[in-house]
């Protein structure tokens, strides 16, 4: 897909991708690494993140990885930390990591709902506080961009993650509150469904009937989620903060969310 951005419009800036070894976070990660950024890609499969790091580097981008849990609050601090220890700082922070399984409500066991939550909520929370104090150190402003899923119309078969995610589009609108004195713009993209490979865990019937029912009959792509996070980084968004950008094909307005 055509890349609409100037080429060095992240020159000089590192970018900070969780869940940057698949899927969107890569794409994500591609794309600050076409214009000019250095990326961190950060996840739990070492193996896959090397792949990933290595693809990267082999399309002539600056691109480091590491590990981190973002469950974990001491391995969020050490992946911090190890930044900081080889004198590499963090200008945007992307938290892309996530994901959830699909049952229903009546289904879900308390430590099936507390792990998804976990994950989604607590996880980028946990990130984002650990990168507002990283902006504080270093006396420099930031960008957070939480990637989210399309849950404005609620979420059938995945309460956990429509729960956790709304909470992250709340926690969205309350750090820009809360960390714009500190020149932390924090903004937050909903895409509807998105081509990757993480899809083969769901059923494709229902897939399908969900794409039938958008204004815009087929799925997006990683890329385009990856220009949209662009954008809001970037100078021409340096007025937004404390949004939540529907990426969906209009699913936010049809309700088109199958029974998942
Ligand atoms: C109809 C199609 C709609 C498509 C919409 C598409 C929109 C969204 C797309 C995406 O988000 S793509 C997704 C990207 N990737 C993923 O979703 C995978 C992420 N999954 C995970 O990371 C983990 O599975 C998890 C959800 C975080 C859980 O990990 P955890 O290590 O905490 O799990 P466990 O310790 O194994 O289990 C904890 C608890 O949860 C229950 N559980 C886990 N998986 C399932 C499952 N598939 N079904 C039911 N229950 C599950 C598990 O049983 C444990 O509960 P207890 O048994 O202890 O009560
Ligand atoms: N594809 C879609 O249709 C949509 C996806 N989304 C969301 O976009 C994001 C990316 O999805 P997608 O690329 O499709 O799926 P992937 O499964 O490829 O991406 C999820 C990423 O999160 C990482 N991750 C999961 N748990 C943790 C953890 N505890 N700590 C650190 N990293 C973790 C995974 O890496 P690892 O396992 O190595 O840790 C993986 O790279 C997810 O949050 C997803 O829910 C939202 C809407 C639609």
């Amino acid at each position: 897909m055509e890349n609409i951005f100037r080429s060095d419009l992240f020159a000089g800036k590192t970018v900070l991708v969780t869940g940057g070894g698949s899927g969107i976070g890569l794409a994500i990660a591609r794309n600050f690494g076409t214009l000019g950024a250095r990326v961190v890609i950060a996840a739990r499969d070492q193996e896959r993140l090397i792949e990933a790091g290595q693809s990267l580097r082999e399309a002539g981008i600056d691109a480091i990885e590491l590990a981190v849990n973002i469950r974990d609050n001491d391995s969020v601090a050490d992946l911090i930390e190890q930044l900081e220890l080889q004198g590499i700082g963090i200008d945007v922070l992307v938290n892309n990591a996530g994901g959830q399984f699909a049952a229903p409500a009546l289904d879900l066991s308390a430590n099936g709902f507390r792990s998804v939550v976990d994950l989604n909520l607590t996880g980028t929370f946990l990130m984002c506080q650990a990168f507002a104090r990283h902006c504080m150190n270093r006396k420099l402003p930031g960008c957070i961009i939480n990637i989210v899923l399309c849950q404005a119309n609620g979420l059938p078969g995945m309460a956990h993650a429509g729960a956790a995610r709304e909470g992250v589009v709340n926690l969205t609108r309350t750090l820009a509150w809360e960390w714009s004195n500190l020149g932390i713009r924090v903004n937050a993209v909903a895409p509807g469904t998105i081509k990757t490979e993480a899809l083969d865990q769901y059923d494709p019937v229902a897939l399908q009937e969900g794409i039938d029912k958008l204004l815009i009959k087929r799925m997006g792509l990683p890329e385009e989620v990856a220009q949209s996070v662009a954008y809001l980084a970037s100078p021409a968004a340096g007025f937004i903060t404390g949004t939540c950008l529907a990426l969906d094909g209009g699913e936010h307005l049809t309700g088109a969310s199958p029974q998942r």
